[in-house]
């Protein structure tokens, strides 16, 4: 099947479906939707299709295609009041494949409490139940994991069978990474010394402890496997199935007599009638992007409609949350140097030399670093780390975000605020990750020794209270959005963040790990001595993006803020029409055309509450269950 080159030959056709963005989410939609052979799937992709590129395929190679323009947004955010105005950078891939294709493979799931959360703000078929089926869809667990005995297995924390919980059918090819480095282990046998028990069946809806993670990398070739090798390739010859590359969607073109500037929101729907996008790169100012879905939603005048009026587009559907209610994984990186500067670590890939040979051997064996990515966390519940007058003072500060969110905090703000609230009284769910990297990562307090060797942990809050916004910038397609995730604006986030500092500085002091260590980096002895100043000056200084944004057109009731249904519909919108192909408008760098299903937002952005898991496992599941609803939509008119 055809990879359209230029645009004249992707708009000779009718659609049934148009997919925008051709990333982790909307492959899995793409390729799924075009099983059927009576439908023609279209699918318009920004960035470039990198096939069988090493930066993308070889493991070892993460981070390499990240602040490289064809492969990532490179977006940033506004200067952020909270961490003394600095701007952080926000990656997000713009190539086939989304950000599978430049993130650091690691495949986990949320715990059920996190899926439960979802049906309680409102979203019925949204419960773990209601997930498993799609979670076996779409992974390939390997027969055997780990190899080696059970002795070896209980060391690793790593899965065993989890018997109905795991599939070996699916399409993402998932294994354990071969080289875990001299730390990994001993980071979990210190974690055990402070009471945090090992956990080998993190993916079975209960995820606290200390566990190993599969990584989607395909344990057979050692090469990373991602919504273009594992969704788009092998549907690449059907006939029905088309991709546009390098394609910019600028707008989903509304129509409805009833839709006017003066009557927003009118009677009836807006209907979806096609999509305009601009081929080939910006001519004026450079390539830039959006956060994807609200940005375009925002463009074709479905949001607030004050905010569309100073940019001067006209507002269509009154939808106030679009591009609110945005959250992230706020994470703060320690280094520690280790004793032995004859420890293999990820350092050593620094030194040209050895990184030569080391590629040498993955390329004879399949083995080695470059076949592997850190992966082993810990998911701590605040009891871990916090007293209980602690807990409770965290938990008292979000009464008043939670009270001021709108009918006395009983509305769809005011739910989400009380379920993070329980969450942190819980002892059985997770509010603070601990990431174990066997190099060093402080690269914002400086750089590592030359010669140096390094283990690293990355304190991650899982469930931020800080909530902020993603909006267009301009009338102008491709203006950069304004895009302020408001890190640390709650101030008990840099409490739960200072306190999973701490743990983890423990964690590092505490044998077989403690006993490896020379002394802490980064943050230095009198920073982490100081108290209160010291350590969050290092916070402020050094926290960055997870790169886990989501909740900017979140699934809720519309009353609630919500910008999609249960079903993933845009409300205000019918989502819906079959038109003649052929606009009368086209131009050359800029098309436009009739066709269409568009107006389904499918990607992080639905989540409308944080999970305890980095997403990909749960947004490619979220993409095999959203084919059903599109399919239902159209054959059964839901
Ligand atoms: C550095 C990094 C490391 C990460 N590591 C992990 C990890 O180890 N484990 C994990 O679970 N998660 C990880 N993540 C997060 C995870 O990969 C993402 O949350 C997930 O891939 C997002 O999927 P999506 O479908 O929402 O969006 P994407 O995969 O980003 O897809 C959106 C697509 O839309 C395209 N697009 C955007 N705007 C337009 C437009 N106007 N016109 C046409 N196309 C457009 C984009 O180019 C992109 O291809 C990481 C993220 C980053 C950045």
């Amino acid at each position: 099947m055809p990879h359209h080159s230029n645009p004249e030959s992707f708009t000779r056709r009718t659609y049934d479906y148009i997919v925008i963005g051709g990333g982790s989410t909307g492959l899995v939609v793409a390729a799924r939707l075009a099983e059927d052979p009576s439908v023609q799937v279209g699918i318009i992709e920004a960035g470039p299709y990198h096939k069988d590129d090493p930066r993308v395929t070889i493991p070892g190679y993460f981070g390499k295609t990240l602040g490289d323009p064809s492969f990532d947004w490179m977006f940033e955010s506004t200067p952020q009041t909270h961490l003394d105005n600095r701007i952080l950078p926000l990656a997000r891939g713009r190539t086939l494949g989304g950000t599978s294709t430049i993130n650091s493979m690691t495949w986990a799931r949320a715990s059920k409490a996190d899926y439960a959360a979802l049906v309680e703000l409102g979203n019925k078929g949204w419960s773990w139940e209601d997930w498993l089926p799609y979670f076996l869809r779409s992974e390939s667990m390997p027969e055997a994991y780990v190899k080696g005995s059970r002795e070896e297995k209980e060391d690793l924390a790593a899965y065993d069978a989890n018997e109905g919980v795991h599939s070996s059918e699916g399409r993402v090819k998932l294994g354990y990474v071969p080289w875990f480095g001299d730390t990994h282990r001993p980071f979990f046998r210190a974690l055990e010394g402070l009471g945090v028990p090992s956990n080998p069946s993190s993916g079975s809806g209960a995820n606290t402890g200390n566990f190993t993670l599969v990584t989607s990398i395909d344990p057979k070739s050692a090469t990373r496997s991602n919504a273009t090798s594992a969704y788009y390739e092998p549907s690449s010859q059907s006939s029905n199935l088309h991709l546009i590359t390098g394609a910019h969607v600028t707008r989903i073109l509304l129509d409805g007599p009833e839709r006017s500037e003066g009557n927003v929101g009118g009677k009836g729907e807006a209907r979806a009638v096609g999509v305009e996008f601009e081929f080939g790169d910006a001519q004026d100012g450079g390539e830039e992007g959006s956060y994807m879905s609200p940005v375009i939603l925002e463009q074709s005048g479905i949001g607030s409609p004050s905010l569309l009026k100073s940019l001067g587009i006209t507002p269509l559907v009154d939808l106030p949350g679009v591009g609110e209610n945005l959250q992230d994984h706020p994470l703060v990186p320690m280094s520690y140097e280790l004793k032995d500067s004859k420890t293999i670590t990820g350092d050593l890939l620094r030194d040209p030399a050895f990184a030569a040979k080391e590629l040498e051997y993955y390329q004879k064996t399949r083995k080695g670093q470059y076949a592997s990515i850190h992966s082993a966390f810990s998911l701590l519940p605040l009891q871990h780390l916090m007293t209980p007058p602690q807990i409770s003072a965290v938990a008292r500060s979000i009464d008043p975000v939670r009270l001021s969110a709108g009918n006395g905090g009983r509305g769809g703000k005011g739910k989400r605020y009380e379920i993070q609230r329980r969450w942190i009284e819980d002892p059985t769910h997770a509010n603070i990750e601990l990431m174990h990297v066997p190099e060093y990562c402080a690269f914002g307090a400086g750089p590592p020794k030359k010669e140096g060797r390094y283990v690293s942990i990355l304190v991650v809050l899982m469930h931020a209270l800080s909530k902020g916004s993603v909006h267009a910038s301009s009338k102008k397609s491709r203006a950069r959005p304004v895009i302020n995730p408001a890190f640390l604006s709650h101030p008990s986030d840099m409490t739960m963040l200072a306190h999973g500092v701490r743990f983890a500085h423990r964690v590092a002091g505490t044998s077989p790990l403690g006993d490896l260590i020379s002394s802490p980096s980064h943050p230095t002895a009198e920073e982490l001595a100081s108290g209160g100043g010291g350590l969050e000056g290092y916070i402020k200084k050094l926290v960055e993006s997870g790169h886990h944004p989501i909740g900017s057109c979140s699934m809720l009731p519309r009353r609630d803020g919500g910008v999609v249904d249960e079903r993933l519909k845009v409300y205000g919108t019918s989502n819906i029409r079959f038109v003649p192909p052929f606009p009368s408008s086209a131009r050359t760098d800029d098309f436009v055309w009739d066709c269409v299903v568009v107006g389904f937002v499918v990607d992080a952005s639905i989540l409308p509450i944080h999970f305890s898991a980095h997403p990909q496992a749960t947004l490619y599941a979220l993409g095999e269950k959203v084919r059903f609803f599109l399919y239902q939509f159209v054959v059964g008119g839901v």
